[in-house]
């Protein structure tokens, strides 16, 4: 059976903020069927590359990162917000569509010269995913790929990471 993953989307008018149309994952996720093909199809794209670690930030991507690396059989790395790490952590800052933050790793959580797909739920600026990329490679990890549910084109997220193959499920 071939899934429209778009089906499983709900566009959400004005949420968090007035202009911003929210692309809810949480149908997907809550279907069965289509979180276990977009999960395999994250998954095939990443084995094709030799991918060794999957790292993804805080929270959303986490729910997408986590089911390929167990497919995988491969580790996942957390990027998080501040104070949640317990032990040393590098950190890197960046700009959100609505708002600012920074996002923080575990100063071993990707070992040098490690082959790894750097995942989230969906792009939007670009901002979230270059930090991840950033933290990865600060590590000494080598980012052979990136993937997303979702890529928001109107916000050239793809900009900030074009020296980065790259494979989406949906693009609007
Ligand atoms: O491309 P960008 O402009 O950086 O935006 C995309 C990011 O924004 C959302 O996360 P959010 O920070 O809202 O956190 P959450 O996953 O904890 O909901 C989304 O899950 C991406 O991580
Ligand atoms: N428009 C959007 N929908 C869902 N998540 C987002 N994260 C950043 N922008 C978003």
């Amino acid at each position: 059976m071939t899934i429209n993953y778009r089906d499983f989307i709900a566009d959400v008018p004005d949420f968090p903020e007035k202009g911003v149309i929210f692309r809810d994952i949480s149908p997907l996720m809550e279907n069965g069927a289509a979180y276990s093909a977009a999960t395999n199809d994250i998954a095939t794209y990443a084995a094709n590359k030799g991918v060794e670690m999957i790292c993804g930030p805080e929270a959303r991507g986490f729910i997408v990162g986590c089911p390929v690396a167990y497919k995988l059989g491969v580790g996942f790395a957390p990027a998080r917000k501040k104070g949640k790490l317990p032990r040393e952590t590098i950190s890197v800052s960046y700009d959100l569509e609505y708002g600012q933050a920074a996002l923080y790793m575990h100063k071993d959580a990707v070992k040098p010269g490690q082959r790894v797909l750097v995942v989230d739920d969906l792009m939007a600026t670009g901002g979230t995913i270059a930090a991840t990329i950033k933290l990865v490679e600060k590590l000494g990890g080598i980012v052979v790929g990136t993937a997303f549910l979702i890529e928001l084109k109107d916000l050239h997220g793809r900009d900030k990471i074009k020296n980065y193959d790259m494979f989406t499920l949906m693009q609007y």
